[in-house]
């Protein structure tokens, strides 16, 4: 039997905006065909579950607990998750038998790596019932056990991009995916890892922006490009322990909170929150073997030119240069969903999910559950 499948990857990110869904035909190693991607977005009323469902899972002890109206949040996620399988297979002219598995993420309730909790909620079981096709879900808790952060999980992935990038760019190169939370992964010549949790990305901004009733983010940093950067408020989120301290640790949404309102004016806490974006990578850039030459960027942060423009300038100061993902081929939007699906894949194989180098796991796990379909 082949070891290439053709995988599903769908991601529900901390921004909490939708569903990212991906195609790729994989053996969970060097063989990566990209296919097509389609983005599901949520209406402002599940969202507004989604943030009741983090204030619930504040409850949560252990990690099957669903406190309140949590199983019916959880429940009513998988049934949009089943949608976006449907509607984008229809899209595509495909079959869900011509489907091997779904890497199901979930959407992150709680993260608290120091006391090794972390919880996605998701049913794989139902999923795999409403698609009719096999899922692979959890791929985050093996990691814990074994002493890991939980995350990030994407730095496999990485290195098997690396593998094709363009040879016109200098090295080394590193990969941030600016989500709600940013994370970056350094791809050594030897192919070890070295990856972890950078710092907020647009999640102040978007609670930002939303605390002004100004949409859910700040489209194209329009509100940004108005203001300027408060060195004060800027150096109060980069002085946080999560930069000072030696030790790298996973973040979770409410590890960081935006400004109090009225702090700044709207304009001037877009602009330093974009700054600090791009400052809180570069700070933790320098923990990696090697300084970078060539950052590429995905999520999307790369679409707030504020945040790129900051980054840029500050990257620039220390000789490196900054691309957006397109620019090099790769779909930043969907790059998270195809991680998911070529997890997915090497969870069936049994091979490493984490390493050392990524989550700071005692040595490289699998993981995920296989939820087979009935
Ligand atoms: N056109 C745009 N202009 C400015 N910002 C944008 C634009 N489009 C998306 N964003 C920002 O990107 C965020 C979504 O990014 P993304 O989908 O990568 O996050 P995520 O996958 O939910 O997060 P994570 O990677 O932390 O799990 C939005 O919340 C917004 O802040
Ligand atoms: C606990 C959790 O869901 N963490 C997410 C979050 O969003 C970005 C960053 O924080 C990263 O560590 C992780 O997701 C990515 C996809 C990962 O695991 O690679």
């Amino acid at each position: 039997m082949t070891a290439v499948k053709t995988a599903i990857g769908l991601m529900s990110g901390t921004s909490m905006d939708g569903i990212d869904i991906a195609l790729v035909t994989t053996d969970g190693e060097a063989v990566v065909r990209r296919g097509p991607s389609h983005g599901l977005s949520y209406d402002s009323g599940f969202r507004a579950r989604l943030k009741a469902a983090l204030v619930m899972a504040g409850a949560i002890r252990h990690r099957a607990e669903r406190p309140d109206a949590l199983a019916r949040i959880e429940r009513d996620l998988t049934l949009l998750h089943a949608v976006a399988v449907h509607d984008f297979l229809h899209a595509q002219g495909l079959k869900s038998s011509g489907i091997d598995v779904i890497g199901f993420h979930g959407q992150t309730v709680l993260h608290r790596p120091d006391d090794g909790l972390t919880v996605q909620i998701g049913d794989g079981a139902l999923l795999a019932a409403e698609t009719g096709i096999d899922v692979v879900d959890d791929m985050r808790a093996a990691d814990m056990v074994a002493g890991g952060q939980g995350a990030p999980l994407i730095p496999v992935y990485h290195r098997a991009l690396a593998a094709n990038l363009p040879g016109d760019l200098d090295g080394p190169v590193v990969f941030v995916n600016i989500g709600g939370i940013s994370n970056l992964t350094f791809v050594g010549d030897d192919g070890q890892l070295s990856a972890f949790d950078c710092g907020p990305g647009n999640m102040l901004i978007d609670q930002w922006v939303e605390a002004h009733e100004c949409g859910a983010f700040d489209a194209g940093g329009a509100i940004a490009a108005g203001g300027a950067v408060v060195p004060d408020l800027a150096a109060r989120y980069l002085n946080h322990a999560f930069f000072t301290d030696n030790i790298r640790r996973s973040l979770d949404r409410g590890d960081f909170a935006p400004p109090a309102k009225g702090e700044v004016s709207l304009a001037d806490g877009a602009r330093t929150l974009a700054y600090v974006t791009g400052a809180a990578i570069l700070r933790c850039a320098n923990h990696l073997p090697a300084r970078p030459k060539t950052y590429i960027i995905s999520g999307g942060g790369r679409l707030n030119p504020v945040v790129m423009s900051e980054f840029s300038a500050l990257a620039g100061q220390s000789g490196a240069r900054v691309v957006s993902s397109d620019a090099v081929g790769l779909d930043g939007g969907a790059m998270e969903a195809e991680a998911w699906a070529y997890l997915a894949v090497r969870s069936l194989r049994g091979l490493p999910l984490t390493f050392p180098g990524t989550t700071g796991v005692r040595e490289p796990v699998s993981g995920g559950i296989f939820r087979p379909k009935p």
